[in-house]
């Protein structure tokens, strides 16, 4: 029997063309033969769907394109569809309004639907808001057209697979679908999935997945979600396991994909038969953390951009390693020919970030303009000058620069209809090294989850490999990083001689607390006992609780680390947090 899995890129809440999607796929698949067609948890409205699902015309909408959907899909085909279901039962029981559910539409019908078990609602997820756990065993028998045999299927939808005990060594919910399913003797489990890209995660899943498939001795396809929605980036990366445990197949990751096994009921095992990336990446080498994360940031801009009507970015370019990095992705994402680079150079700019970010924009092949702000800053300081009269110079005056900045970028970004991608890393953002209404206008702030010793290491990757820019790239083919810029001192260039390190702890340094601090949730004792000072650690924690107000106005970030400043990140802001 032939299994497909469509790895599908929807758009959240284009209930007619992820339909449209849907059916491209098993118009595809039925091209082989495809007996049954796997699609992504929630297909049909993307994931996540977040408020949209409060609207009960979204609800019914879904309803209505399950129906046309099943009515158009080939009649020899079994095709599972991802959507929310009304939970009839609400008002009587107190339950929440939907299941998070998959819908089997075969021969014009829905024959079954299943409900997600468990609702993950920590970090991102927030499912409990809208959903009501399902108590059912997802289990339903498919027949075999070709030798008439029944085939039992396991059913299970993203988090219902992450609470193996044996596999955690704990158990979060009291159920585990998975052993359940085991339990009803299924010849194949299924796990569809929305599951969101960060650094290292796939290594996590595929043990996961292994372990249940040696654990039960039973073949397990897992099927995720790609594309970009807003902060989140899922990577795809669908794979399917033989009962020993053998990896069968693996889809491209950050692109769709449509992969074709087929199934042996006897030996109860799989293998591939095709995919339409031609891409079986089980037999490549696996991806460096930092080509994955370019790679991830590159599918998030370009969805972000495309999803929204944007086909045109631009960002301020000022030489320094920051904005080299995300211009980089901007033209992978986008086009070179698609990214403007806007030079703006004041009084205390250096000669080199000129220099550097013209060359930056030459190996980049990406169009720039300069627009110097001296004229400008003179004209603010004359306004303000009766008012800030006999005070001295200060931050203020510094943060006019970026400000100035900030809303030349806008007035372009407006005037031609351009998407303004900011640049702060994660670094700073976290410590608030940032000025808000400056450098922190924009509609997409791309690498406001990686830290800066990740930002070195990805432009050091970048330089080994030219080719990910793709095939618009300038005359340079040798470097997309000037060697100036990874090598100078990071500065803000807001006054004299100025370089970050005045006023931060050295970066290393910087982001190993902020990792323990704000990923892994370390206390102060703890990062200290790691061999941190502690009056540095005291210093940072202050500094990242005081920015929590410009972060909260911060344009939404691209996530790649376990926790980022967005929508997984809720701290209050006029809050005094007294320990002890
Ligand atoms: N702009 C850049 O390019 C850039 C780059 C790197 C570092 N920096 C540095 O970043 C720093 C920015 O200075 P800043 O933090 O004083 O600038 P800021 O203007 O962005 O933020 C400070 C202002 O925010 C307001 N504010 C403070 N707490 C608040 C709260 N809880 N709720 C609401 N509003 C609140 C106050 O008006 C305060 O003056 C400077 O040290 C600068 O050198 C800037
Ligand atoms: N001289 C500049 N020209 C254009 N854009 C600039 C310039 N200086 C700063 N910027 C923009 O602001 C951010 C933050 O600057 P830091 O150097 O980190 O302070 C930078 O990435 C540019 O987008
Ligand atoms: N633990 C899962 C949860 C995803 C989901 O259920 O949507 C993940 O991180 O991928
Ligand atoms: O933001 P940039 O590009 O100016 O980078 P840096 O802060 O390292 O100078």
């Amino acid at each position: 029997m032939k299994i497909a899995i469509a790895q599908l890129n929807p758009t959240i809440g284009d209930l007619s063309g992820n339909a449209k999607k849907i059916l491209q796929a098993a118009e595809q698949a039925a091209k082989v033969g495809t007996r049954l067609l796997l699609t992504p948890e929630l297909s049909l409205c993307g994931y996540p769907p977040r408020d949209l699902l409060l609207q009960p015309s979204f609800i019914q909408g879904m309803l209505k394109q399950l129906k046309n959907l099943a009515n158009q899909l080939p009649a020899s085909m079994g095709v599972l569809v991802g959507a929310a279901q009304e939970n009839a039962q609400a008002e009587t029981t107190g339950g929440k309004p939907l299941f998070n559910s998959i819908f089997w539409l075969e021969n014009g019908e829905i024959k079954q639907v299943f409900h997600k078990r468990l609702l993950p609602s920590y970090d991102v997820f927030d499912e409990y808001r809208y959903f009501e756990p399902g108590n059912q065993v997802n289990v339903f028998k498919l027949n075999d057209k070709l030798d008439d045999r029944d085939l039992k299927i396991g059913v299970t939808i993203c988090e219902d697979l992450w609470n193996d005990e044996e596999f955690w060594g704990k158990r979060q919910y009291p159920c585990n679908p998975i052993a359940e399913l085991a339990q009803e003797k299924v010849d194949l489990m299924i796990n569809l999935s929305a599951s969101p890209y960060t650094v290292n995660k796939q290594k996590i899943r595929e043990a996961m997945l292994r372990h249940a498939a040696q654990r039960y001795q039973t073949p397990i396809i897992y099927v995720n979600q790609v594309g970009g929605n807003d902060d989140l980036i899922f990577d795809g990366y669908s794979v399917a396991f033989n009962s020993s445990g053998e990896m069968v197949c693996r889809a491209g990751a950050f692109q769709a994909d449509l992969i074709t096994l087929e199934l042996n009921e006897s030996q109860k095992s799989l293998h591939l038969i095709q995919s339409s990336s031609q891409l079986n990446s089980v037999e490549l080498a696996p991806k460096s953390e930092d080509e994955e994360i370019f790679a991830a940031l590159v599918l998030g801009v370009k969805d972000y951009a495309q999803k929204c009507g944007f086909s045109q970015a631009l960002l301020g370019l000022s030489g320094g390693i920051d904005s080299s990095l995300v211009a980089a992705i901007a033209a992978a994402a986008l086009g070179s020919e698609n990214v403007l680079g806007v030079l703006m150079p004041s009084p205390y700019s250096s000669d080199h970030s000129v220099k550097d970010a013209l060359k930056l924009a030459e190996n980049l092949g990406i169009k720039t303009h300069t627009l110097k702000i001296a004229d400008l800053m003179a004209d603010y300081d004359k306004s303000l000058g009766g008012l800030f009269a006999g005070l001295p110079s200060d931050v203020t005056e510094e943060n006019l620069q970026s400000r100035i900045r900030g809303n030349l970028l806008m007035a372009i970004a407006n005037k031609f209809g351009y998407l303004l991608l900011s640049t702060g890393n994660k670094s700073e953002m976290a410590v608030g090294y940032c000025t808000l209404y400056g450098d922190m206008n924009g509609g997409l702030a791309v690498i406001a989850d990686v830290p800066k010793t990740r930002v070195y290491s990805i432009c050091h990757w970048l330089n080994q490999c030219p080719e990910m820019i793709g095939n618009n790239m300038g005359k340079n083919t040798r470097e997309i990083i000037p060697e100036n810029v990874l090598t100078k001192a990071p500065s803000a260039e807001l006054k004299p001689g100025q370089v970050d390190q005045d006023s931060l702890p050295a970066y290393d340094i910087l982001d190993d607390i902020l990792h323990r601090l704000v990923e892994k949730h370390e206390s102060e004792a703890e990062i200290a006992a790691a061999g941190h000072n502690p009056e540095t650690i005291a210093r940072v924690v202050k500094l990242v609780t005081r920015a929590e107000f410009k972060r909260r106005q911060a344009p939404p970030g691209l996530k790649v680390t376990d926790r980022a400043f967005g929508t997984g990140w809720r701290m209050p802001i006029a809050a005094r947090v007294v320990k002890g």
